[in-house]
C-alpha cells in the first residue's frame, strides 16, 4: 500500500486541499464517478467547501454518486445523522441529481435489513461498471480509538470478508451500518481526513502502520493519501 501524506496549515486550508483533490480525481474520470462520504466531526468543513465558489461549479455533479462509509441508525433529520449532515453542508446546495445520492436506509426496519439493503444497492452499482473500482474515492475519517466508517476495535465487522455491509450493534450507544473492508478496499483512492490536536497520539500510530487499529487496516486496490492539519501531526 502507498500512503502519501499531505499537511495543511488549519482545518480551512485542509478542506480546501481536498475539495481541489477531490476535483481532480472527479475531473480525471471518465463517466460516473463514485465517492463514499465519512461522516463525524471532520468532513464538514470539506463538504461545505466543495458547494461552495469556487469548487461547485467545477464539479461535474451531474455525474457524481454519493454513498457514505458509515451511518447511525438515527432518523434522517437526527443531529448525529451523516446523511443529515452532508445534505445539509452539501448535497442540498449543488445540482446533483438526486438518484445519484444513495444514502443507508436506515429508517425502516432493523439494523441488519439496512445494511442488506444497503448491500443490494452497492452491488447493483458495482455491476453497473464492470471492471471499475466501487469507489472512486472513499472519504474516511479517524477515531480517536483508531475506528474508521464505524469499524470499531474488537467487533466482529473487522473479521468480516464477504458481505460489504455490515450493522454494529453495541459499540456505541446506537447501532450502525458500516461498510466492511472489502467495500473500503475497492476504491480507487482512499483518503483520511484527520484534524486536531485530540488526533495526534492516533494519527501517529495510524502513520506507523499499527496493525491494532482498524484504520491501518485497510488496505485498498488504490493509493491512501492521509490529509491532516498541524495540529493533528503535532507542529
Ligand atoms: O470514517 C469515519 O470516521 C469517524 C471518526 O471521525 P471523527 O472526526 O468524528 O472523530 C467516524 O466516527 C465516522 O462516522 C466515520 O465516517
Amino acid at each position: 500500500m502507498t500512503t502519501a501524506i499531505e499537511v495543511l496549515a488549519a482545518p480551512d486550508a485542509l478542506a480546501e486541499r481536498v475539495a481541489a483533490w477531490l476535483i481532480e480525481q472527479a475531473s480525471a474520470k471518465q463517466g460516473s464517478f463514485s465517492l463514499a462520504l465519512s461522516g463525524g466531526s471532520t468532513p464538514e468543513r470539506l463538504y461545505r467547501r466543495l458547494a461552495a465558489a469556487p469548487w461547485r461549479d467545477r464539479m461535474p455533479w451531474e455525474r457524481v454518486h454519493l454513498f457514505w462509509g458509515d451511518e447511525r441508525c438515527v432518523p434522517p433529520d437526527h443531529p448525529d445523522s451523516n446523511q443529515r449532515m452532508a445534505r445539509e453542508a452539501m448535497i442540498a446546495q449543488v445540482p446533483i441529481p438526486p438518484g445519484n445520492v444513495h444514502p443507508v436506509p436506515v429508517d425502516g426496519g432493523s439494523p441488519e435489513m439496512a445494511a442488506r439493503l444497503y448491500e443490494a444497492e452497492l452491488r447493483a452499482f458495482a455491476a453497473e461498471r464492470p471492471g471499475e473500482p466501487l469507489f472512486d474515492v472513499q472519504l474516511l475519517g479517524l477515531g480517536p480509538d483508531g475506528h474508521t466508517a464505524s469499524l470499531f476495535p474488537g467487533t466482529a465487522a473487522l473479521a468480516e470478508r464477504s458481505a460489504w455491509v455490515v450493522a454494529v450493534v453495541g459499540a456505541r450507544p446506537e447501532p450502525r451500518i458500516t461498510l466492511t473492508y472489502p467495500a473500503l478496499e475497492d476504491s480507487g483512492a482512499v483518503a483520511f481526513l484527520v484534524s486536531g490536536a485530540e488526533k495526534r497520539a492516533i494519527l501517529r500510530q495510524l502513520l506507523e502502520g499499527d496493525a491494532t487499529l482498524p484504520a491501518a487496516r485497510v488496505r485498498p486496490k488504490g493509493a491512501v493519501t492521509v490529509f491532516a492539519d498541524q495540529a493533528a501531526m503535532g507542529r
